[in-house]
Formats: structure tokens, C-alpha cells, sequence
């Protein structure tokens, strides 16, 4: 979107929404679009979208680990916010970085969509089902070392790019097999694409997957009421614990890490994982405890893993 096109909009609407336009990106800001115009009451069109691109969607060949990491796809999203231009930014909470900007602050999330990976194949239910040396591709650090410590057989390769094209690659045979969010596939319609699901003890969640984080400016009041009646508590006070887990063991990306926490009831409980990259070795824990020390006992776990981890991580 230009600059004027950009400014009339403002006028017109009462909030501006900022996303990358990938059709993931776009689904998650139309679902919290539609959520907040319907908390108000508003017309959808007085939540316009600005479409931002960024650094990371102009990267397809290497690993995001090696070119720079999670911010990558924020930066400019992060810059647009910042200087007004868009007032709610809508991000997975899977790809937000550690550490937001100054002045930036996380909001709340919408309702947790299903944390679970799918296994996308022709066919197949189980990685156990996955014929021996089965080409997998995946570029999530943990992905590929789950699977190769329940399955050191299987050949890990390298495959990036949107959700729609890591199906292309499994159909056309250029791969047998993938692993994608079950959330993300949901939310573009795609849910029947998953040969598989994949139970949370088998494959545990990254940080985050499956909620959308709403972020905004700090000091932005307006925004922040605007909010309140769409944002899911639990969901809250879960990534809040994972993130604290998450900080306490990495935040470069170069380490597989898996944490997932639930909260029931005034309960929270956290499992988190801790791999060599070659799947050879792990350290994994669970904690648990009420919702008011969720985010302190999910920085206690971090920092027991992190004293427990396999060789070669940190040392
Ligand atoms: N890193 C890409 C990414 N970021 C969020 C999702 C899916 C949605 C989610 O986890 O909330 C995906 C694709 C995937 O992992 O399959």
C-alpha cells in the first residue's frame, strides 16, 4: 500500500492492521479483524489491512537461522508500527522474536487454534509408517531433530517457502513427507491436507504455535481497550510461560526447542525439550503449578533444561 492510499484509509478507519501478505498472515489478520469488528460492532472496512512485505519473505534459500533469524519477519512491520502508520500488528507468535523492539509491546493473543503438527505424506498416518530412508523436508530446527531421534533413518532435507508450497513439493514427489502446524493449515482451509496428526507427546509444539499475538505500541490506550473483549486469557497466560521458557534457552534459533503449556481450571503445566541437532540427545521436563507463577515457573524450567542440556549446545 502507498503512502496516500495508506493515509486515506486512516481517515476512514478507526484502526489500521499491519501483516505480511502471505496467505497465512492474511488469514490470521482477517480472523482478528473479524473478531474486533464484531466485539464493536464496527463495519469490517473501518479495519483496514496495510500488507507489509518483509526481509524474511524475500529469503527462500537458506535457512533463516543462518541469515538472521526471527526479526526477519517483523522488522518492517516493526518500523510501520512504530511510526504510526498501522496500529495493531498481527503476528504468529511461533515467528515473534524474544525481544520485541522498544516501544513495542505484546498485547494478548486470540484463542489458541490446535497445537499439533501434521504429517503431510501420501498417504501415510505415522512417522513410523514412513517407508526406511523416506525424504522428509522441513525447515524447523526442531522438526528435523525430533525426527531423526525417533527415526535416524529418514533423509532431512531443507524445504522452505509458504504452507502452500511445501504441499506442492510432498504431491509432485520431489519429497515423501513434511510436517506442517495443524493450526496453519486450519486457518487456510487446509486442514484435510494432513495425512496425520501428530500427538503432542510424540511431537511437541514450538513455542507459541498456533496463537496469534496481537501487538502495539506501548502507549497506545486506545488500541489496548479496543482489545480487551477479544483477547483469550489462557491463552495469555500459556505463551507468556513458553516465552519465558524460550528466553531462558535461546534466542538465536540455532537450537531445537519445543515447550508447550496448558492452563486449566487456575492450573498451568508446562512440557518442554531441549535437542541436539542431530536428534541424538535430549533433555526434556515438565513443571506445573497455578496460573499466577506460570511465567516464573516457565523461566525455572528453562534454566533447568539449560543446565541439563546435551553436550555441544552451550558448551
Ligand atoms: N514458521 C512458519 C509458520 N509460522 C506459523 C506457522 C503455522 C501457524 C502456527 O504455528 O501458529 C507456520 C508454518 C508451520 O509451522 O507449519
Amino acid at each position: 500500500m502507498n503512502e496516500i492510499a495508506s493515509l486515506h484509509e486512516r481517515q476512514a478507519g478507526r484502526f489500521v492492521i499491519g501483516t505480511r501478505g502471505s496467505p497465512l498472515a492474511l488469514a490470521q489478520a482477517h480472523e482478528f479483524a473479524g473478531r474486533l469488528a464484531a466485539a464493536h460492532g464496527w463495519e469490517r472496512r473501518e479495519l483496514p489491512l496495510d500488507i507489509i512485505r518483509t526481509t524474511g519473505d524475500a529469503i527462500r534459500d537458506r535457512p533463516l537461522s543462518e541469515a538472521g533469524g526471527k526479526g526477519l519477519f517483523t522488522k518492517e512491520i516493526d518500523q510501520a508500527q512504530l511510526h504510526g502508520r498501522i496500529d495493531y500488528a498481527i503476528h504468529s507468535a511461533k515467528d515473534l522474536p524474544n525481544d520485541l523492539p522498544d516501544g513495542l509491546v505484546i498485547a494478548g493473543y486470540l484463542p489458541r487454534e490446535d497445537v499439533r503438527d501434521a504429517l503431510i505424506s501420501r498417504g501415510i498416518a505415522d512417522i513410523a509408517g514412513l517407508p526406511q530412508g523416506a525424504i522428509v523436508g522441513s525447515a524447523s530446527l526442531r522438526r528435523q531433530a525430533i525426527l531423526k531421534r525417533i527415526r535416524p533413518d529418514l533423509r532431512i532435507t531443507l524445504l522452505r517457502g509458504n504452507v502452500g508450497t511445501r504441499l506442492e513439493k510432498v504431491a509432485g514427489g520431489e519429497i515423501d513427507a513434511t510436517l506442517l502446524a495443524l493450526a496453519g493449515l486450519k486457518r487456510l482451509g487446509l486442514a484435510e491436507k494432513a495425512s496425520g496428526v501428530l500427538s503432542v507427546e510424540e511431537c511437541l509444539p514450538a513455542v507459541g504455535q498456533g496463537a496469534i499475538a496481537i501487538v502495539i505500541r506501548a502507549d497506545d490506550e486506545k488500541s489496548i481497550e479496543a482489545l480487551q473483549p477479544i483477547l483469550c486469557r489462557d491463552t495469555g497466560i500459556a505463551v507468556a510461560a513458553e516465552r519465558a521458557f524460550l528466553s531462558e534457552l535461546d534466542g538465536s534459533c540455532r537450537t531445537p526447542i519445543a515447550g508447550h503449556a496448558t492452563v486449566e481450571g487456575g492450573r498451568f503445566q508446562l512440557r518442554g525439550l531441549l535437542l541436539a541437532p542431530d536428534g541424538g540427545a535430549a533433555a526434556e521436563d515438565s513443571i506445573s503449578g497455578t496460573t499466577a507463577d506460570a511465567t516464573a515457573l516457565g523461566a525455572e524450567l528453562g534454566r533447568s533444561l539449560r543446565r541439563r542440556a546435551p553436550a555441544g549446545i552451550y558448551s
